[in-house]
């Protein structure tokens, strides 16, 4: 569950009026697409709703805990377990294999799934053949599926999606956005992605415009 109330965010030394936010309540399970033009604080959310950047004004509540309440450590190890990120340039070590990325994703969020786990997801997402390939090895769509299963091995409460389908063409589009729905399934997630690619709205039935 997501529910975040009156939240504001204003950039240090930018000249740039409040970004403000419609309040958010999605219950457990549920997926959320966020919509908006270039510039309108779509990432910016997505960074609150993470606690990737101090909430000053508002609340963010996920399940029961208010992040915005949460020591910086507490909400490292909040995020680590909770949370999963999926951006559109994804943050990977290309020069290790597929599997590789996957142990030390797991190692920083400090939760560890079996191989059973790590095998299912990547058959899944249809990489298993890739499994030993190295990350540079991979075609643009490979990598993306890839950042899906980073976001989502340790089975977070919530997915967050940032942009996860502009670089990609329709076909690919559409294998991501339905890779993402499925897996929210699997691991009893709430999805939120935050996109301008229209190519998703149809997907969703539940979406905001900023
Ligand atoms: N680090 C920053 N410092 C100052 N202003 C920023 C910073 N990051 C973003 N902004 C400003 O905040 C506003 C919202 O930015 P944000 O990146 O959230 O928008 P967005 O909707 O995700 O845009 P895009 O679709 O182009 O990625 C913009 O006006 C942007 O210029």
């Amino acid at each position: 569950m997501i529910r975040t109330r009156s939240l504001q965010y204003a950039y240090k030394h930018s000249e740039d009026q409040n970004l403000i936010f419609p309040d958010i309540h999605l219950p457990s399970k549920e997926s959320l697409l966020v919509l908006g033009a270039s510039g309108v604080g779509k990432t910016t959310l997505l960074h609150l709703l993470a606690g990737l950047l101090p909430i000053d004004t508002g609340d963010v509540c996920i399940g029961d805990t208010h992040i915005n309440r949460l020591s910086r450590g507490e909400l490292n190890h909040f995020r680590g377990q909770n949370i999963g990120l999926i951006f559109q340039k994804s943050y990977f070590i290309k020069s290790l294999s597929v599997i590789e990325n996957l142990l030390i994703r797991e190692k920083f969020s400090k939760s560890r799934s079996d191989r059973y786990r790590r095998e299912e997801l990547l058959m899944h997402l249809g990489l298993c053949d890739q499994m030993h390939k190295k990350v540079y090895q991979l075609s643009e769509g490979q990598q993306q599926r890839l950042s899906i299963a980073l976001g989502v091995i340790h089975k977070p409460k919530i997915i967050l999606a940032d942009e996860p389908t502009s670089n990609l063409d329709d076909i690919n589009c559409e294998i991501v956005v339905s890779l993402l729905k499925k897996e929210a399934k699997i691991c009893n997630s709430n999805l939120v992605i935050i996109t301008h690619d229209q190519r998703v709205k149809p997907h969703f039935n539940n979406h905001i415009n900023l």
